[in-house]
């Protein structure tokens, strides 16, 4: 390892002690006690339950939100005031708007021009990087924004944002639009910057189809609005043990399985946290239930088995021939009736 890098491996990019925050007075906690330390060079998945607070946190970050924060320490690529775009800091979320109002303004990455022309002077300032994340992400700079697809608009977003050398990148579902093999790319290249410049990435996602290769830590945003420790996957026990799994129990996505299970094991531990507002985990389990019921639906329809809605089924297809039924002994008794007139 070089003095550069080891010099960059001892010093953390995060670190937050007993932060508190929420979005409106009086009400509950949406972060209770936060303590967070991320060290240079890792790569984080922060995962949790819908609502549980992810989006609070990056927003916290990258000084999107910036009123209402108590804590003992907070610390952000050496800084207290971290911004986007300034001093190392990268977001690449949705734009947060804490109060909607009724204009919203120009969207720039929607207005015809071309990708080489936005924000032409950071552009200009940073060539080099530009032209390597136009050869990773696959952009070609003559696209025209109003033209672009989702994921085109995503990738020539994902450039701008990274023009300037970050040491913190937050990444709030960013990725999702961009097809596998970009996405594949652009973690590499993620992989290649921290390792470069003691710079560290917190990803939050649902999706883990890059997870297992990339990450080097995992984080859980809990249902009790508090964030776990940041565990280093190499020694996260739950995860090796996972990993180790063989056979029929052998996990084909393990950061999958792992979510899955720490939220399964949280919902038994909270399950009285739950209230009319706050269903999160419940839409999980449920959206993982559906699928099941999908795929055994499939099953049984190919006459192997039960499933839920088959009976529905039958008696719709039996009312539809006593309908149809009905409707040729109509049609009979009119020619009946034509051919006696
Ligand atoms: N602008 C806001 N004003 C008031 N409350 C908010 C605001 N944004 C989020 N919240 C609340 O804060 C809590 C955490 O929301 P947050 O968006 O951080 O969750 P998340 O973990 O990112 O969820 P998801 O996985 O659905 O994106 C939720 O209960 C949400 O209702």
């Amino acid at each position: 390892m070089s003095s550069l890098s080891a010099a960059n491996e001892e010093q953390n990019v995060v670190t937050i002690k007993n932060l508190n925050f929420r979005y409106d007075t009086g009400a509950p906690l949406n972060i209770n006690g936060l303590d967070c330390v991320i060290p240079a060079n890792s790569k984080v998945i922060l995962v949790g339950a819908n609502g549980a607070g992810k989006s609070t946190l990056l927003r916290i970050l990258t000084g999107v939100i910036y009123l209402g924060l108590e804590s003992d320490e907070f610390d952000i690529a050496g800084t207290a005031t971290p911004h986007d775009q300034a001093m190392g800091v990268a977001y690449l979320g949705g734009v947060w708007k804490r109060r909607r109002t009724g204009f919203e303004g120009i969207e720039p990455y929607s207005m015809d021009i071309a990708a080489r022309d936005m924000m032409k002077k950071w552009q200009d300032e940073n060539l080099e990087r530009r032209d390597e994340l136009v050869r990773v992400l696959g952009i070609n700079l003559d696209w025209r924004m109003h033209e672009c697809s989702d994921g085109q608009r995503k990738k020539v977003r994902i450039m701008l944002k990274l023009l300037r050398p970050f040491k913190l990148c937050v990444i709030d579902e960013f990725a999702a639009d961009l097809d596998i093999f970009s996405r594949a790319r652009f973690f590499e290249y993620l992989s290649k910057e921290c390792e470069l410049r003691g710079a560290a990435v917190v990803y939050a996602t649902h999706i883990f189809d890059q997870a297992d290769k990339w990450a080097t830590h995992v984080a859980f945003m809990q249902l009790d609005k508090k964030l776990s420790p940041v565990h280093k996957l190499h020694d996260y026990a739950p995860y090796q043990e996972i990993l180790a799994r063989t056979g029929k129990d052998r996990a084909y996505c393990p950061m999958y399985v792992l979510v899955l299970e720490e939220l399964e094991r949280q919902y038994r531990a909270h399950s009285h946290l739950f209230d009319a507002d706050n269903q999160c985990l419940t839409d999980v389990i449920m959206a993982e239930q559906a699928c099941e019921k999908a795929a055994d639906r499939h099953f049984s329809e190919s006459g192997k088995g039960y499933e839920s809605g088959r009976v529905a089924r039958a008696m719709a297809i039996e009312s539809m021939d006593e309908h149809r039924r009905k409707r040729r002994e109509e049609e009979k008794a009119r020619e009946i009736l034509a051919a006696k007139a």
